[in-house]
């Protein structure tokens, strides 16, 4: 008996975790420049499953921070979305303006912006800072339960109760960190995106916010998609590791096999050039010539720097295919 009911609640949670919350399809932004436009997130397509922490990795300027941006409809002129669906619980938040993309965002989808922890209020206390994202949004709430819960989301992110009544410039950046991260999940969030959460932080802080943000998932259940380039931090945290290369989705895996047998070329640099105190390697991801991001030529993205490169890559630029299960991968290597 036991066991049949171990094996249906074991059950119930596989199904769980095979609902998509978030479903990215072909989604395409661009910048106006006077030179014409730049393609910075070109045809990108994903999904978040329920409860799944996705990590998006990819060299500097490969469109990492826009496709958050765009997630949560927050992309600043001269960006704007060109195309593709963003479904969030079955609603396509592409399609929504005004109060009811203020609804989603925070109630549903969470931000963690880059350098979140040097934005909070100088001059007001922490309490303060938490209640103002909750009333904001759920309007005035009684003082015992507004104190109640804010001393709760403290707790859920590790933070000691005496912070409540403290200042920004009393608290470590990993604390005010934990404070950015408190906000974040106050509206229980389906889904919270943290853009570089723990960059400007010391090696050993960068783990124990990596931790408060697993316990966070892991307590809460919610989703999150987490940008960042330390590869080390990326394993610590991550279910699934998408990689961007020039604006396209070159590979999405789960992390151990992205660290194990990463199928795209460009992954398998990006592997083979983290550093290792054993094992002295020589950089093997050069810098190296990209598609300019205004003019693409026709073909695979990453052409110019693979070592497989052949006619057909520069004349067919290859689509995201599933390999395996949650495994898909953008090279005519595997087709
Ligand atoms: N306002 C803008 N006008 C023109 N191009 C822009 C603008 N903002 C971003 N871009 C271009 O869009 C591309 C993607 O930029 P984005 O900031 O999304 O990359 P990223 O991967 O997040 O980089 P980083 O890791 O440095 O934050 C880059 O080529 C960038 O130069």
């Amino acid at each position: 008996m036991m066991v049949s009911v171990m094996h249906t609640v074991q059950e119930q949670e596989k199904q769980s975790s095979n609902r998509v919350v978030l479903d990215v399809r072909n989604l395409r932004v661009y910048y106006a420049t006077p030179l014409g436009d730049v393609r910075a997130v070109d045809d990108v397509s994903f999904q978040v499953y329920d409860g799944e922490i996705v990590g998006l990795v990819g060299e500097s300027g490969c469109g990492k921070t826009t496709t958050a941006m765009a997630i949560l409809r927050l992309v600043q002129p001269p960006g704007r979305i060109v195309g593709g669906q963003i479904i969030l619980d079955g609603i396509d938040l592409a399609t929504l303006h005004g109060q009811a993309l203020r609804d989603i965002r925070w109630r549903k989808l969470a931000l963690i912006p880059q350098g979140a922890m040097n934005s909070l209020n100088p001059v007001m206390k922490i309490h303060r800072q938490i209640a103002d994202a909750i009333e904001t949004h759920e309007g005035r709430q009684p003082r015992g339960e507004l104190k109640e819960r804010i001393l709760n989301l403290l707790s859920t992110v590790g933070l000691p109760s005496r912070v409540y009544d403290m200042y920004p410039h009393e608290l470590s950046g990993g604390m005010k960190q934990r404070v950015c991260i408190a906000m974040a999940i106050a509206l229980h969030p389906d889904l919270v995106i943290a853009d570089e959460p723990t960059s400007a932080l010391d090696v050993v802080v960068q783990r124990k916010v990596g931790e408060t943000l697993l316990d966070v998932k892991e307590r809460l259940g919610v989703s999150m998609i987490i940008i960042g380039h330390d590869m080390g931090l990326m394993a610590q945290l991550v279910d699934r590791l998408a990689v961007m290369y020039a604006g396209r989705m070159v590979e999405i895996a789960p992390v151990e096999t992205v660290f194990e047998e990463p199928l795209h070329p460009y992954t398998q640099l990006l592997i083979e050039s983290i550093p290792s105190i054993k094992e002295r390697k020589p950089l093997k991801l050069t810098e190296g010539l990209t598609h300019d991001l205004r003019n693409p030529l026709p073909g695979c993205i990453f052409q110019f720097r693979c070592p497989h490169v052949t006619d057909h890559c520069r004349a067919v630029n290859p689509p995201l295919r599933e390999v395996r299960p949650r495994h898909q991968v953008a090279c005519h290597l595997y087709e």
